[in-house]
């Protein structure tokens, strides 16, 4: 209730006219959805025809007028029918007419009234009324009292709630000491449904009138209070927006202030959406929102906030839930992997079958494959087949001379320039969680006083814990359980064990010339074409040019330096061609030194006659099999071994064992024992530049000192490998086919080899089969009679 209308109500409840002076026959006018008490001072807006006319005509009945409530509020025209028959009779205290024709009408309730009947209908309504009078108590008794307090009461409190109490308002309630007038002030201002207000009109027991008033203000009340509450609450929030808001602009000022920008605030919010993106678990993320608010209370500036900086950096960069759809069609990889290497037909199959398991089964964890093998074999171009066959992203970590632990693992953040293990960066760079990961020359892994690497590799590499392996700059576990780990190395024997015993080993062995000039012409040589811009129309190989790139120009067991070759010959057409010259160039044997200049490898053997002395072992080197030559010289002396050319201790073991069996058999050698005493022994094998090692060349060595001391030419068309024993016996070796290539390379027609290696041949390839004899033997007297020339 607004002020002024108070002020009025308490002028009209003073000035209260002469109820007797009220005419019998009034206009009437039909009022919707609001009920006139008695004493209440109202405003109405008239629209209607007829209710204007009566309104105008009440001047004519000292401005009275009947005001009924229509029954149906939604009715244009309503007739006698339509409204209460009891409404209130008012007075018309001011009237003005608007522009668009309405009337706004002050009206005052006067007394209560029943509509008799309607003396006029048309143009407006006229009705014969009759003055209800109240049924008043005979006296105010406790009860009433008590009822009359507790309407003021609440009304007051409904009034405090709605923010509209005052002083005047609880003097004017105050003032009331009847129950019927204080019903009837409280009921117009309760904002009463229409029936309710028409009962409580209706009801003339005023004590009756009251109760229901009271009814209905306490329920308001309750209402009210919930309501209040409500809008405390929505209140509330909208200022707790305001004030962060207001806070937020605050910060910013005073980091103005301080010189710093709104950049930090708009990076701080950046990395709350970056962190929400990555959908981290659920403690990484709280350990990332937490650094990120210690970021946020720091200098922008200082030496901290760029750790911290760098290091949610690397936490949003880290691919937590991308991963790319694996797509296993075995068809389609079996042709992917066809389409970019020759041969290595095992390791083909078993990536097939790798990639099939992983169709049916994907949550399998498979086992590491590693690729063992000589360099430029086609270990790595191997893993890129398996990533594109598979459709994911590729990396690749080569791990030769990684000696600290650090650098598979990550530095704890406490260190300056700390950075998170290379594991993590592979991943980063990749930018999903699920690429095909190949960790290169993991034989070459080292380990001194900064750690173990190999046993950070194990986290990465075990199924059983890779789920959750934990990086020290990053401080919280990372699932690589999806990364696809491939290994590559070149020997199996300095794998640490621990590690090799997850892995399944792949070998891969050199290529035979042969081989090597059928990849030449279908993989080397079309790639090399398009590095170099050449078609095949540039360009024409003669047969025989690329069979001798192979043979002279190269020696080896991979394909790299062939790569460089015909990269070099396509070079020098790409410069023909640059300088204006015309016409297909044809690389024929004749003219392949202008290419390459002169062979570079000419078959040793073919220079090398049979001698005293110089045996032919074959060793198994990192960069693929090779032939070795022993060489032994006597000169007189006490008997002294003398023995050069960097060999390891397991081969100089070897070579004590050889003259051993030489002395202790010397009789059915034909060896004169008096030789021993005299003469000292000097066993070398060159290229003393390279360290040598292992026991195979046992057999050969025996064959240069038997040589050497009996005078018998060893045959140099013969090579050998085989450990030997104090008795003679001829035991196993390891990496026959690799040795077998190598004696080819090395123009080697027969190869002995232990009886227990006879298994092996099988593994190598016909077309080497066809080119070597082999012979298998058990003791060492069988290699002198066939390696040895009769004199
Ligand atoms: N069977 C093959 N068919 C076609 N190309 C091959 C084959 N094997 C190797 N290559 C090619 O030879 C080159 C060297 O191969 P790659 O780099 O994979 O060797 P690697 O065994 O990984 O060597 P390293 O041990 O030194 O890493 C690559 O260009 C590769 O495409």
């Amino acid at each position: 209730m607004a002020e002024a209308d108070i002020d009025d109500l308490i002028e009209i409840i003073e000035k209260e006219g002469n109820i007797e002076d009220i005419p019998k026959v009034i206009p009437m006018m039909p009022v919707r959805d609001v009920v006139v008490f008695t004493d209440m001072l109202l405003p109405l807006f008239v629209g209607r025809e007829k209710s204007i006319k009566a309104i105008e005509e009440s001047v004519e009945f000292d401005r009275y007028v009947f005001l009924s409530v229509q029954k149906d509020s939604e009715m244009e025209k309503p007739g006698p029918s339509d409204v209460y028959d009891i409404g209130t009779i008012a007075r018309v205290q001011k009237m003005i007419k608007m522009p668009d024709g309405r009337i706004k009408a002050l009206v005052q309730g006067i007394s209560k009234a029943r509509l008799v009947e309607f003396v006029q209908k048309r143009s407006f309504f006229k009705v014969r009324v009759e003055i209800i009078s109240d049924v008043e108590p005979d006296s105010l008794d406790i009860e009433i009292e008590a009822l009359m307090r507790n309407v003021k009461e609440n009304s007051e409190k409904l009034l405090a709630l709605k923010g509209e109490f005052s002083g005047d308002v609880g003097d004017l309630l105050s003032h009331i000491d009847s129950p019927g007038k204080l019903a009837d002030l409280v009921a117009s201002n309760l904002n009463l449904k229409v029936e309710d207000g028409q009962a409580i009109l209706e009801t003339t027991d005023t004590v009756a009138r009251l109760t229901r008033v009271n009814d209905l203000l306490a329920r308001e009340l309750d209402l009210s209070t919930v309501q209040a509450k409500i809008q405390t609450h929505v209140k509330d929030e909208i200022s707790k927006n305001q004030r962060d808001y207001y806070l937020r602009e605050q910060v910013k000022a005073i980091h103005r202030e301080l010189g710093e920008s709104d950049d930090k605030l708009a990076e701080i919010v950046d990395f709350k959406e970056k962190i929400k993106k990555c959908k981290l678990p659920e403690e990484c993320e709280k350990e990332a929102l937490k650094q990120l608010t210690r970021l946020e209370q720091m200098h922008f500036d200082s030496s901290e906030a760029s750790v911290i900086r760098t290091y949610l950096d690397c936490i949003v960069e880290l691919p937590w839930s991308k991963t790319t759809k694996d797509f296993l069609d075995i068809k389609k990889a079996e042709e992917v992997l066809e389409q970019n290497h020759y041969g290595l037909d095992k390791a083909k199959e078993r990536i097939l079958e790798y990639l099939s398991v992983r169709k049916l089964n994907p949550k399998k964890k498979g086992q590491i494959i590693c690729f063992v093998g000589p360099p430029g074999v086609g270990k790595t171009s191997l893993g890129r087949a398996i990533a594109k066959a598979m459709k994911r992203k590729f990396h690749r970590l080569s791990l030769g001379g990684i000696r600290d632990e650090a650098e598979i693992r990550g530095h704890r953040r406490t260190y300056i320039g700390a950075m998170p293990g290379r594991i993590l960066q592979g991943l980063r760079q990749c930018g999903t969680k699920n690429p095909v990961f190949m960790l290169d020359e993991i034989d070459k892994l080292g380990n001194d006083f900064r750690g173990d690497p190999s046993s950070a590799l194990l986290e990465v590499l075990d199924p059983e814990q890779n789920f959750e392996f934990s990086d020290h700059y990053l401080n919280m576990p990372f699932d690589l359980s999806d990364v696809l780990f491939v290994l590559t190395a070149n020997m199996a024997d300095t794998i640490p064990s621990a590690l090799l015993d997850r892995m399944e080993l792949i070998h891969i062995s050199g290529y035979t010339r042969q081989e090597k000039v059928v990849i030449a012409k279908q993989h080397l040589l079309p790639r090399k074409l398009k590095d170099n811009g050449l078609t095949r129309r540039n360009i024409q190989f003669s047969p025989n040019a690329m069979e001798s790139i192979v043979s002279e120009y190269t020696l080896e067991a991979g394909l790299r330096e062939l790569e460089r070759k015909l990269d070099s010959v396509c070079r020098k057409i790409a410069r023909k061609i640059a300088e204006g010259q015309k016409g297909r160039f044809a690389v024929t044997c004749q003219n392949l030194t202008q290419y390459l200049g002169p062979p570079q490898y000419i078959n040793e053997m073919d220079q090398e006659e049979s001698q005293v002395g110089l045996a032919t072992g074959l060793a198994w080197t990192e960069v693929g099999g090779e032939h070795l030559y022993i060489e032994t010289s006597l000169f007189p002396g006490k008997g002294e071994l003398q023995l050069t050319g960097q060999i390891g201790e397991v081969m100089q073991e070897s070579a004590r064992a050889a003259l051993t069996y030489t002395k202790a058999n010397q009789e059915a050698l034909g060896i004169d024992k008096e030789a021993f005493d005299s003469n000292d022994i000097h066993i070398h094998v060159p290229a003393g530049a390279i360290p040598k090692d292992g026991p195979s060349a046992g057999i050969a060595i025996a064959t240069a000192l038997v040589s050497a001391f009996t005078g018998k030419k060893v045959n140099n068309k013969v090579g050998m490998t085989g450990e030997i024993s104090l008795r003679g016996r001829v035991l196993p070796i390891g990496g026959l086919k690799e040795k077998a290539l190598g004696a080819l390379r090395a123009g080697i027609n027969t190869v002995i080899i232990p009886e227990k290696n006879k298994k092996d041949l099988h593994d190598i390839p016909k077309s080497v089969k066809s080119k070597l004899t082999f012979i298998c033997v058990k003791d060492v007297r069988e290699v002198l009679d066939f390696a040895l020339e009769a004199e």
